[in-house]
Order: structure tokens, then sequence, then C-alpha cells
């Protein structure tokens, strides 16, 4: 059994392919607005069409955290949609024209995602609820909580500990049959729910002191956009964005 999303909301997972990135679009059937959590630059323009052919107004562009893999799509959707705003964690360390802490509220419509404090992949990491009728139903955990994984704390202001205990008291404490949408997918997967990750995730189901061990020992090489990305996501992507070094 697992959660569904409540009736009226729009919902689409979209994919940008170099980061393996996920960007989820949310919007209410009625009022039409949408939000786009994690939006990639390289896919700004297929995300608009998106929203433009489902007759929606975008008013949010959210970032579950200062991005290392990749540029963040909102300082483009800012230029080129007027009524998108940038949001982030007021923990990030980044400028947006919104800045979110814990229990804060992104409203669209007759919706709205309930903001949670889950750092340690980085410190100003976010994991956004959907509640139906006061029940979460969907987390969109970013990279706090991957697919039978998490996201590494080897740079950023990384923290094992931090992560370990945020992920378990604020996502894996959300009812077991609640959805999970990750930040990213490295095999191709693309949802899981709470009591699946309790019992399969391969880092998480371990013991503190066990995890913190497997962190401190992924030997993951650092990402290859780091060096143009950390900076721009610092501005959330409002930035004259420098090319790609080859
Ligand atoms: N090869 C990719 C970067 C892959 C990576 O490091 N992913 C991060 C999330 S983006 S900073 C991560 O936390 N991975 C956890 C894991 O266990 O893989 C690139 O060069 O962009």
């Amino acid at each position: 059994m697992s959660s569904s999303f409540p009736i009226g909301l729009i919902f689409r997972q979209l994919f940008e392919r170099n980061s393996s990135t996920y960007t989820y679009m949310l919007a209410d059937d009625e009022s039409k607005e949408a939000v786009l959590i994690d939006p990639v630059l390289e896919t700004v323009d297929r995300d608009i069409q998106v929203i433009k052919e489902l007759g929606l107004t975008l008013i949010y562009g959210v970032n579950t955290h200062v991005h290392a893999d990749h540029v963040t799509g909102t300082g483009e959707l800012k230029k080129k949609v007027s009524s998108c705003r940038s949001v982030i964690s007021r923990h990030s360390g980044a400028s947006a024209d919104l800045l979110t802490v814990e229990g804060d509220c992104i409203k669209f419509g007759k919706f709205a995602l309930k903001v949670l404090s889950t750092p340690g992949h980085t410190d100003g990491c976010q994991t956004y609820v959907l509640d139906d009728n006061g029940k979460p139903v969907v987390a969109f955990t970013g990279d706090a909580l991957l697919i039978r994984g998490c996201g590494r704390t080897d740079f950023q202001q990384g923290d094992a500990a931090l992560l370990y205990d945020g992920v378990h008291s604020k996502i894996l404490s959300l009812p077991p049959t609640t959805l999970l949408y990750p930040g990213h997918d490295y095999t191709g997967r693309t949802v899981t729910t709470v009591d699946e990750e309790l019992k399969y995730n391969r880092r998480l189901t371990k013991s503190k002191e066990e995890f913190i061990d497997i962190m401190k020992n992924l030997n993951l090489d650092p990402p290859k956009q780091i060096d143009r990305s950390v900076p721009a996501n610092l501005k959330c992507g409002v930035f004259d964005v420098p090319e790609v070094q080859k």
C-alpha cells in the first residue's frame, strides 16, 4: 500500500540526464498556480513548455539546497517567467526572493508544501511535505534521502551525524505509506516510500556509528560541475552563466 496525491493536484516528475536530477512540477487544477522543485538550468525551456501546455502559471522555483552538481534553473526561470520567484532555505547562505525555514508553507492554490529542515548533505537542505486532509502523503527529499541511499557528506558543510538524525526524525518518521521523491537517482528508480526505506536503505538502516563510518569511506569523485555550480547557486542562478570547462 502506498499513499496517493491529493485530488486536484497536478504532478509531473521531470528528469535532467547529465546530472540525473529530478525536477518536480506541482500545480493546483483550480487556481492553475504551479511550483517547480529543483529546476535545472539546461532544462528550463522544457519545464516552461510543460507549464504552458498545461495552462498553468509558475509562481515559485524552489531549491531543496545549494546544489554542487548542476546550476539551478531558478535564475533563468525568473528571466523568462515574470510571475516566478526563487525559493531556498534561509540557512543555505544563498540569496533568493523567499528564504524559508522549518515550518514555513510554500502555498500554491489550495495546496502547500510544508518545509522541514533536513541538513547534513549541506547545511541548508530542506524536505517539502504535501498533506492530504492533514495527513502527509508525499515528500520531496532533495539529496537528504535518495532511494536506498542518501546524499554524500564530504563537502559543503556535510555532516553525517546530522544527516542521520534529521532523516530519521523528519523523513523516516512520516507515515510508512508516504511517497518519497528524491533529488536524484543514478539507477533509473523514480519513487520510494518510508516503509521501503526503513527496510531496504543500504545506509540508513544501519546504526548511527556504522552510518558515519560508511559515509567517511564512500570515496566518491567530486561532482564535475562543482566549481561552476556552487557560486551560481549561492545566487539562486541569477548571474552570468560561465561556460562548462570541457
Ligand atoms: N557524478 C556526479 C556526482 C554524483 C554525486 O556526487 N551525487 C551527490 C548528489 S549531487 S552533489 C551525492 O550525494 N551522491 C550520493 C551517492 O551515494 O552517490 C557528477 O559528477 O555530477
